[in-house]
């Protein structure tokens, strides 16, 4: 059988486009010399034959897929390295990195992630600059690989509870690190399994009796040469998981294992030799890495987004099935409306995210400057907005992934379309870094703290100024500066309304935790509402920004989706827009009509939209999604890769099936 180049369905698709697709990849990617960098990394990391599966890992057994899992994150580093590849994590010099390259390699994550991704920013972060001089080094030359190891059996979200131990003996300036409990045992650092021999670890610190909180240690678990666990260290696998299977997640306890005093990180608390502790100026500050890991979820999320709208909006463009009127052939599935209001709010809320995550890097980075010369004023506001970006983002986009999942039928469900195991790596990031309802409640302490302080005339942060605001009713407007302030007043009141939840509660006899916990359904709906003025007030103000830069076409379609988006929001959370603002009936009924439009009007630029994510066959790595649209073809020859397919018939058969057949078993 000869194909053609492009299924003609594709062909079609890409002449309706409006808007020039090079132009949109570009700002996604934060500039056209990202974009080429981005691609040289690609077309050198896909040139490498020992990164490419002969096998599919699901046909793996769980070993195999991990030695398989090893033997690409070396190619891969040494590839990187050679490409010079240190941005993306340590030297972000701009927004765009190379991590969607990374996890393209690897289906199910790769057991290096967490030393790229925590063990070096902690040591960046955490140490002072004798230790990162030492440390640093040691670990971008993979001389020492490492992990983050934090979470334990017993506890991963209450960090104060964490019982691991660091006790410092003065005789010998060491630490004892010791696991008093099967509950202290760390549980679910990436790569701790058998492949780290270094890990930052979490501790309690304790100097003659006396607790001086959760510190950071840099441990060596195996000996450099034979990889042997060292005496006293007792680590190994935590077991088969919804996704991340290849990335080794481990456990690890310690029986009075000692390390050098230098061993802890000292840039913010520091013990002397002779056990003097002096404390950070920021206590918190000892949770600088999470704060910055939760900040790139959004990026992350976005990205998973984007891949899995990208392959189900292909796919939804070569698939034909059903009748739309009876004397017309089947149409594209695409062409159901109802297919278009499940995927183009992909792309808009991958867009969001996007230019979301590129704002709250800039934060981030701004806050980094302030804290370097002691200026800790932002540092609520920075929790808050990562905690609270970090699940949104997740949440949405994980619910969208699986969205895409189920709009492509049964074929999404198959392992080859990329679409589950998508799903599994994105509704992780609902639960690490920060268990999500955790996240909201730490999101509503900072919301509740500024609106007290605010009722008492302290002024807002920027992200909150609006709180200032009088919440007088006024009449509902449908544009987006309208929709923005409905949204505003619904934070607002959601806001309010939890506050005085708050103090009624305790009017009548509760403590104030008890209080707390009577009200936290309604203050993580506060939290989320925030979450949404935010991203809505971002999206708008970055694309009006990127809006005077670039093309008018481009423009117009950046709007539409920008639209879309809020539209979208304002008919899903119509409930409590009734309840907050003035939003009627009659205005539903026009916001309907505008959403049906949106999407009509979206729909001749679908796969262009989709195609300036500008993924690469080998980065969706999906039968369902590839640039050419051949997804039949490619089921089938994937189908063929399954071992049960090397012979006609299956040895049980004679084992088992026939005698079962024949009354003999
Ligand atoms: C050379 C070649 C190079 C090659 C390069 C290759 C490039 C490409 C490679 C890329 C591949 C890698 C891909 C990476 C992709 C990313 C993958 C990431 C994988 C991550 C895996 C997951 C890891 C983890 O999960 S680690 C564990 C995370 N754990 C948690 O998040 C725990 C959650 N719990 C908490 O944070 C806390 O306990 C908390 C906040 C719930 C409660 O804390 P605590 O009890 O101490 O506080 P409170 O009493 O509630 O509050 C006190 C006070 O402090 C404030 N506060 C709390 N936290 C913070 C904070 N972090 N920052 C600032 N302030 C904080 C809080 O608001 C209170 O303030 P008040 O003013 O007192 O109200
Ligand atoms: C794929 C993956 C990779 C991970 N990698 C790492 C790693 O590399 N290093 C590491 O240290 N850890 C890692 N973790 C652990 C992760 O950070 C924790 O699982 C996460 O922080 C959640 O904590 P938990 O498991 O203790 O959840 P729990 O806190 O036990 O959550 C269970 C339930 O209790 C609720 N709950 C808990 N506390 C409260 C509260 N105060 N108020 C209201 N509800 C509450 C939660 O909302 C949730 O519904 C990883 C986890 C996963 C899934």
């Amino acid at each position: 059988m000869t194909l053609k180049k492009v299924n003609p369905d594709l062909e079609k698709e890409r002449s309706t486009c409006t808007f020039n697709i090079e132009e949109l990849t570009n700002l996604l990617d934060t500039g056209a010399h990202c974009t080429a960098e981005r691609r040289a990394v690609e077309d050198k990391v896909f040139s490498v034959k020992e990164l490419k599966d002969e096998i599919p890992d699901e046909f793996l057994s769980h070993k195999e897929r991990y030695e398989n899992a090893i033997r690409k994150s070396v190619f891969l580093h040494k590839v990187l390295q050679e490409t010079g590849v240190k941005r993306g994590v340590y030297n972000r010099s701009d927004k765009s990195d190379f991590r969607t390259t990374y996890y393209s390699i690897f289906k199910d994550g790769s057991p290096f992630m967490l030393q790229y991704s925590m063990f070096v920013p902690t040591i960046l972060g955490q140490g002072d600059s004798e230790q990162v001089e030492l440390w640093y080094k040691r670990a971008l030359n993979m001389e020492i690989i490492g992990t983050y190891a934090q979470t334990e059996l017993g506890h991963g979200t209450f960090i104060r509870g964490l019982e691991t131990e660091a006790v410092y003996d003065e005789k010998t300036e060491e630490f004892i690190l010791n696991s008093p409990s099967l509950s202290s045992y760390k549980w679910w650092p990436g790569g701790l399994g058998h492949t780290t021999n270094y890990c930052i670890v979490m501790a309690q610190l304790k100097i003659k009796g006396k607790p001086y909180g959760m510190q950071p240690f840099i441990v060596q678990i195996r000996d450099e040469e034979t990889h042997m666990p060292l005496p006293g260290v007792k680590v190994g696998e935590i077991g088969a998981k919804l996704a991340f299977n290849t990335v080794n997640n481990g456990f690890l306890g310690f029986e009075h294992v000692r390390i050098p005093r230098r061993h802890m990180l000292m840039r913010f608390s520091q013990v002397s030799k002779d056990g003097k502790f002096t404390s950070s100026a920021n206590p918190k500050l000892a949770y600088g890495t999470m704060v910055m890991v939760r900040v790139t979820i959004v990026n992350s999320a976005a990205t998973y987004l984007s891949r899995a709208v990208t392959i189900a909006i292909r796919y939804s463009a070569v698939r034909h099935q059903s009748k739309l009127k009876q004397n017309e052939p089947e149409p594209q599935i695409l062409d159901y409306v109802t297919q278009q209001h499940k995927l183009f709010i992909g792309i808009a809320t991958s867009h969001a995210y996007m230019f979301c995550s590129y704002w709250l890097w800039d934060v981030y980075v701004m806050y980094q400057k302030e804290q370097n010369v002691g200026n800790f004023d932002r540092l609520p506001e920075l929790h808050a907005l990562a905690c609270c970006l970090k699940v949104i983002s997740s949440s949405d986009c994980t619910g969208l992934v699986e969205k895409c999942r189920m709009s492509c039928g049964g074929h999404g469900f198959m392992m080859s379309s990329n679409l589950p195991q998508l799903y599994g790596i994105s509704t992780a990031t609902c639960t690490y870094e920060g268990e999500n309802t955790v996240m909201l409640l730490q999101t509503a302490r900072a919301l509740v703290k500024a609106w007290e302080l605010g009722s008492r005339g302290r002024p807002f942060s920027p992200t909150m100024s609006y709180f200032a605001e009088k919440n007088v009713p006024s009449k509902w407007d449908s544009s987006l500066e309208g929709i923005l302030n409905a949204f505003q007043k619904v934070s607002i009141g959601k806001l309010s309304s939890s506050v005085s939840s708050l103090q009624e509660y305790t009017k009548s006899g509760l403590s104030a935790e008890d209080a707390w916990n009577k009200a936290s359904v309604q203050l993580i709906g506060a939290a989320e509402a925030w979450g949404r003025a935010v991203v809505l007030s971002i999206y708008k103000s970055e694309i009006e920004r990127y809006g005077q830069t670039v093309s008018p076409a481009l423009k117009s379609v950046l709007f539409d989706l920008v639209e879309l988006y809020y539209v979208h929001l304002t008919l899903e959370k119509m409930g409590d827009l009734l309840l907050y603002t003035q939003l009627s009936e009659k205005d539903v009924v026009s916001l309907r009509k505008k959403y049906e439009d949106l999407l009509e009007k979206i729909r001749p630029n679908a796969i262009g939209l989709v195609d300036a994510f500008d993924y690469r066959d080998e980065v969706l790595n999906s039968t369902l999604g590839s640039y050419d649209g051949f997804a039949y073809e490619r089921l089938m020859t994937e189908a063929m890769k399954s071992p049960l397919n090397a012979e006609p018939v299956n040895q049980s058969f004679h084992k088992y099936i026939k005698p079962l057949m024949k009354g003999k078993l």
